[in-house]
């Protein structure tokens, strides 16, 4: 059913022409923000900062069921083909990135399911297994990670949101860009002779990867190291570098695993088990596999991934907010914005419907951010006093990671952080009036807070799994497809096109030069 033509559509569009006004104490209370609550796992979403009332919810939850939402989510944890473009060719898969995790629950899945899941775990077993062998000869200290993408982006969020848990002596460095500079750096730092690279590449064959793979081996080569006794692929089976002759070993995920969804499987496990060991990356696991329990909660106030998609498509579609800012009020979590930004506008940043006809509304939102409260300091200002409200997610947690505080002032940092967290939700809101206009607060700017006792590798996984589950939700109230990414396939064609012209000025020049070195070789009839 279209978008636009679902019953909760029209309502909604009514509901937002009179939007409950925050900077009222009478609406903006105690009271609101105990009601506007909402909580799956170790996650509470408190809402009552975002521009909805009872009847507003009510209706969102309408239109989740209208647009059969749950069942689109249990479908898709089933294993059902939901990647397609009906009429047209198009990918045709499923999207199984929760079996990679659900190796705890014993629940009944389906047949496909159950098949994807025991892929999953083979290959979780053999991680353990090279795990342990490199552990007993001590054979790494430093990893190297080639990927990018999907096939860097969550991976290095994730590891930079458990760095303080490194097992001793390990290090981790990442070259994702095709910029030799990148690269450089690297290998400046590591020490190659100690090094694992893990290459990760779900097709095998994306230009940077290659490029930077063929690029360090050369650096091992010259370092007089054997690349093949340090390099491990994780790739699609039967991609271009599933060739077992060329790696240490082969890690495998299959094409039911979006790159932009993959961080639990292989392409970030590899990386987490090297760095923090197999018990806390399947902590992680654990953790999303308890939030993909709670996608399925038909409790719509106990289910915070569509809750927050609603949340979502309210800001977009009928308050008509153009973009959404994740602010996490936690450093560890700084790179969580640039993941969630690819796994949001990769998925959802599409204009055509799965019936394949342009849709009349607006579907994924522009997402940024940075860490609170270094961001405070740097674009809160536009955020406060800006021309257009831009919605805010917040993520807080109430402890640190580390729990190594001090109390300056009376009060410790941990409890200035969450301070300045709260103080934002609540001023954004309820804004500030003043005879002079340059001091004026507007207000009713909508934000959210996501918020859990610590970031743990276990609520890591739960957040995870909760952008990729409110992702998803989105995608399936609008009826798009959020499983492809035709949009980033011209700009690799024309690259493509520029980068040959290149390589044909460089054989000219070298077919110059070689026209001079011919005279010599034609001496040794060597053309
Ligand atoms: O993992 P790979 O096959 O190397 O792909 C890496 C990335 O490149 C593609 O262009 C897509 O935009 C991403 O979704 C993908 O994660």
């Amino acid at each position: 059913m279209d978008f636009e033509k679902l019953s909760a559509y029209k309502k909604l569009q009514e509901l937002a022409k009179n939007p409950p006004d925050l900077t009222k104490n009478s609406v903006f209370n105690i009271d609101r923000i105990k009601n506007f609550v909402a909580k799956s796992k170790d996650y509470t979403l408190f809402y009552a900062g975002e521009r909805v009332n009872e009847d507003i919810i009510k209706t969102l939850f309408e239109l989740a069921k209208e647009a059969s939402a749950l069942e689109k989510m249990q479908n898709m944890q089933n294993g059902e083909i939901v990647n397609f473009i009906r009429g047209f060719p198009s990918e045709n898969r499923a999207a199984l990135h929760t079996a990679t995790r659900d190796f705890f629950s014993g629940d009944k899945k389906s047949k496909t399911a159950n098949e994807a899941k025991a892929l999953a775990y083979a290959e979780y077993e053999k991680l353990k297994r090279f795990l342990a062998e490199i552990e007993t000869f001590d054979r790494f200290q430093d990893l190297i990670m080639i990927g990018i993408g999907g096939s860097d982006l969550g991976p290095y969020a994730n590891f930079l949101a458990l760095a303080h848990l490194i097992k001793k002596g390990r290090r981790a460095f990442f070259i994702n860009n095709i910029d030799p500079d990148n690269l450089h750096r690297v290998i400046e730092s590591a020490n190659l002779d100690k090094t694992l690279v893990a290459v990760v590449s779900k097709s095998g064959n994306t230009l940077e990867t290659m490029t930077n793979e063929a690029f360090l081996r050369d650096c091992f080569v010259k370092a007089g190291l054997d690349p093949r006794k340090h390099f491990v692929a994780v790739t699609g089976e039967g991609s271009p570098m599933d060739d077992k002759s060329l790696y240490l070993d082969t890690f495998y995920i299959w094409d039911w695993i979006g790159g932009r969804f993959s961080s639990t499987s292989m392409v970030g496990g590899v990386l987490l088990g090297f760095a923090f060991g197999m018990e806390i990356f399947t902590e992680f696991l654990k953790g999303a596999s308890e939030m993909d329990h709670a996608a399925l909660n038909p409790n719509l106030s106990e289910n915070i991934p569509l809750l927050g998609a609603l949340l979502s498509i309210w800001n977009r579609n009928f308050l008509h907010y153009e973009t959404l800012a994740v602010i996490p009020y936690s450093q560890a979590l700084s790179r969580f914005p640039a993941h969630f930004q690819q796994l949001s506008m990769e998925s959802n940043g599409k204009h055509i419907d799965k019936e394949g006809k342009r849709t009349p509304f607006q579907t994924g939102m522009i997402i940024w951010g940075e860490p609170g409260t270094n961001a405070q300091h740097s674009f809160f200002q536009l955020l406060h006093q800006g021309v257009d409200p831009i919605p805010i997610e917040f993520i807080g947690f109430i402890e640190s990671q580390s729990r190594f505080d001090f109390i300056f002032n009376g009060t410790t940092s941990q409890e200035k952080l969450l301070s300045n967290l709260l103080a934002q939700s609540i001023s954004l809101a309820t804004g500030k009036k003043s005879d002079n206009p340059n001091k004026e607060f507007d207000g009713n700017r909508p934000s959210h807070i996501l918020m859990a006792e610590q970031l743990t590798p276990k609520t890591l996984g739960e957040l995870l799994a909760y952008f990729e589950h409110k992702t998803a939700f989105e995608g399936f109230i609008w009826n798009i497809n959020s499983f492809d990414q035709e949009g980033v396939q011209l700009g690799k064609v024309v690259a493509e096109k520029i980068i040959d012209q290149f390589a044909s000025e460089r054989k000219k020049e070298f077919n110059e030069g070689y026209g001079v070195a011919k005279a010599y070789l034609e001496l040794f009839k060597k053309v």
